[in-house]
């Protein structure tokens, strides 16, 4: 990639929880603009490092950095949108009163908040259901409206954890398409994934087992580099079983 500007700094990234060391000594940059990928199996440490970059944990030594800011760090919680593994939602309201109560924390307020919950809905393809209440969504229906109140106040730095989990795969494909164009508009994503495919579409991977990485590159670098043909050949041929 070129001129390309770190917006992201992991330094020497450890993290425990008691014994059990969950993160060792990872490295890494993310660029502005990219859509960066962190693959790896169940247990290998990406919420714990992605929940770390949104503010919400801390190492347990090492030091991340966004925008060259020392996380974490409330300045920065308006350039930066987390969306979790599991949906944080208000079952008994609607979506758009679910909007609503985030756009308020982000202080959208007015005309601005009820346009802006008008785009995300649409974005996601739940504008027909925007009355309903939480409780009668489908889990699809969930995450969706969780990726809607993660672009609510535009971030610079999108943070999605496993964001397609329970999403058909012609949807799949509509949220993905919502991601370039995000990204078209400068916005760098970060997504979680155990998804070869997915893989696939993003600019670069970080390769996570067991709380290392174990690589980073485009995909095409890294089947490239294992003379693999495929994301899930290359994770094998790096040691990733
Ligand atoms: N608060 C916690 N206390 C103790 N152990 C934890 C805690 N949070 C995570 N772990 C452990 O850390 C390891 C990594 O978990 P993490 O959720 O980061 O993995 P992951 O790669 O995101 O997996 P998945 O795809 O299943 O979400 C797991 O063994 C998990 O049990």
């Amino acid at each position: 990639m070129e001129n390309k500007r770190s917006c992201v700094s992991v330094r020497h990234i450890s993290k425990s929880f008691g014994k059990h060391q969950v993160l060792e000594d990872i490295n890494l940059d993310i660029y502005e603009g990219e859509i960066f990928g962190l693959l790896g199996p169940s247990g290998a440490g990406k919420t714990t490092l992605v929940k770390q970059l949104s503010g919400l944990d801390t190492p347990t030594s090492g030091e991340n950095y966004i925008f060259q800011e020392k996380m974490p760090d409330l300045k920065l919680i308006n350039r930066i949108g987390y969306m979790a593994q599991s949906d944080a939602l208000y079952e008994e309201l609607s979506a758009k009163e679910n909007l609503q109560f985030f756009a308020e924390l982000y202080g959208l307020k007015g005309t601005k908040q009820s346009q802006r919950i008008k785009e995300v809905m649409k974005l996601v393809q739940l504008l027909d259901h925007i009355n309903k209440p939480i409780s009668t969504y489908s889990g699809g229906m969930k995450r969706r409206l969780s990726l809607a109140i993660a672009l609510l106040h535009e971030p610079e730095i999108l943070i999605l954890d496993e964001p397609t989990v329970g999403i058909d795969p012609v949807l799949r494909k509509s949220i993905w398409g919502a991601f370039y164009e995000l990204k078209q508009q400068g916005t760098t994503l970060i997504v979680t994934t155990h998804v070869m495919d997915e893989a696939d579409k993003c600019d670069r991977l970080g390769l996570i087992r067991e709380g290392k990485l174990i690589a980073v590159g485009t995909p095409q670098q890294l089947k490239e580099e294992t003379k693999t043909t495929s994301i899930e050949d290359a994770f094998l041929a790096y040691g990733g079983a």
